[in-house]
C-alpha cells in the first residue's frame, strides 16, 4: 500500500486551519525554492472551508498558480463550476493575487474543449507542488467516477494524456478530469474529506475489503509513488 497518512480533527474548521497551514508551508517552500508555486485543487462542498483559510495564509500569491483537479462542463456563472467555488472562496483576500487556470473552456463538449484544457495543464511547470483531492460518497476522486465511460484510461498509471472526459452516470453534467499520472506528479497529495461514511469507505479500501474494489479512489490510496495525506473530521 501507498505511505499513507490519517489525520483526524474535531471539526472542520481544525480540519480546514490545519491543511491550510500545510499546504501554505509546501508553497512558501517551492517559491523559496523556484519562485512560483502550482496547486491543483478539487471542487465540490468540502473543499470551501480551507479554501477560505488558505486565502488568507501570507505568502508571495502572485507567484502561485493555482488549477483544479476536476470540473464539471458548465461555464463559471453555474453554482456547479469549481472554478466558480475558487473564484468566490480561494481568489479572495490576500490570494486574490494568485494566477488561475481553469479547465473549462467555453467549448461545446468536454471532448471539443480537450485539447484547449490538456495544452494549459502541459503548459503549467510539473511536478505540482500540491494536489489536493476530494471524494464522493460513491468513492469517487477528482472525476473518476464509478462506471465512468473513461474511467479505465484516466486511471491507467502509464497513461500519456493528462485530461480526460468523464461521462457517468453520477456525475451529474460531463466532466474533464486530470488524469491519475497528472495527479501523481506533485510533491504533496492530499484527501480532504468528512463524515464517518467516508471514513468507513477509506478503511475498506485500505484493508482491500473486496467490496471496495470498484471504488475509484482507490487507484489514489493504492499508489506506491506518492505519499498520501488523508485529512479527516466527522
Ligand atoms: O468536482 C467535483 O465534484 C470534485 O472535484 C469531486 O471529485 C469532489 O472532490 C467530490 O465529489 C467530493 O465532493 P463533496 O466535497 O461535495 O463531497
Amino acid at each position: 500500500m501507498a505511505n499513507v497518512t490519517t489525520q483526524n480533527f474535531a471539526d472542520a474548521d481544525a480540519q480546514a486551519e490545519a491543511l491550510a497551514q500545510n499546504v501554505a508551508a509546501q508553497l512558501r517552500e517551492a517559491i523559496a525554492a523556484r519562485g512560483g508555486a502550482v496547486i491543483a485543487v478539487s471542487g465540490g462542498t468540502t473543499p470551501k472551508a480551507f479554501f477560505v483559510q488558505l486565502s488568507k495564509q501570507v505568502l508571495d500569491w502572485p507567484t502561485v498558480t493555482v488549477t483544479l483537479v476536476d470540473e464539471r462542463w458548465v461555464p463559471d456563472t453555474d453554482d456547479r463550476s469549481n472554478a466558480r467555488l475558487v473564484k468566490s472562496s480561494l481568489l479572495q483576500n490576500a490570494a486574490a493575487a494568485a494566477n488561475f487556470v481553469p479547465l473549462y473552456t467555453g467549448a461545446a463538449t468536454p471532448e471539443a474543449g480537450l485539447a484547449e484544457a490538456e495544452a494549459r495543464i502541459v503548459a503549467l511547470p510539473a511536478p505540482f507542488d500540491a494536489v489536493v483531492l476530494g471524494m464522493g460518497d460513491d468513492g469517487h476522486t477528482a472525476s473518476f467516477f464509478p462506471g465512468g465511460d473513461h474511467l479505465a484510461e484516466a486511471t491507467d498509471p502509464h497513461g500519456t494524456a493528462k485530461v480526460w472526459p468523464m461521462h457517468a452516470a453520477g456525475a451529474g453534467e460531463p466532466r474533464v478530469t486530470l488524469s491519475l499520472p497528472a495527479l501523481l506528479d506533485t510533491r504533496a497529495l492530499y484527501l480532504l474529506v468528512r463524515g464517518t461514511g467516508k471514513r468507513d469507505l477509506l478503511a475498506a479500501v485500505q484493508q482491500g475489503v473486496d467490496a471496495a474494489k470498484d471504488y475509484p479512489v482507490r487507484s489514489v490510496v493504492m499508489q506506491v509513488s506518492v505519499p498520501l495525506a488523508i485529512y479527516w473530521s466527522p
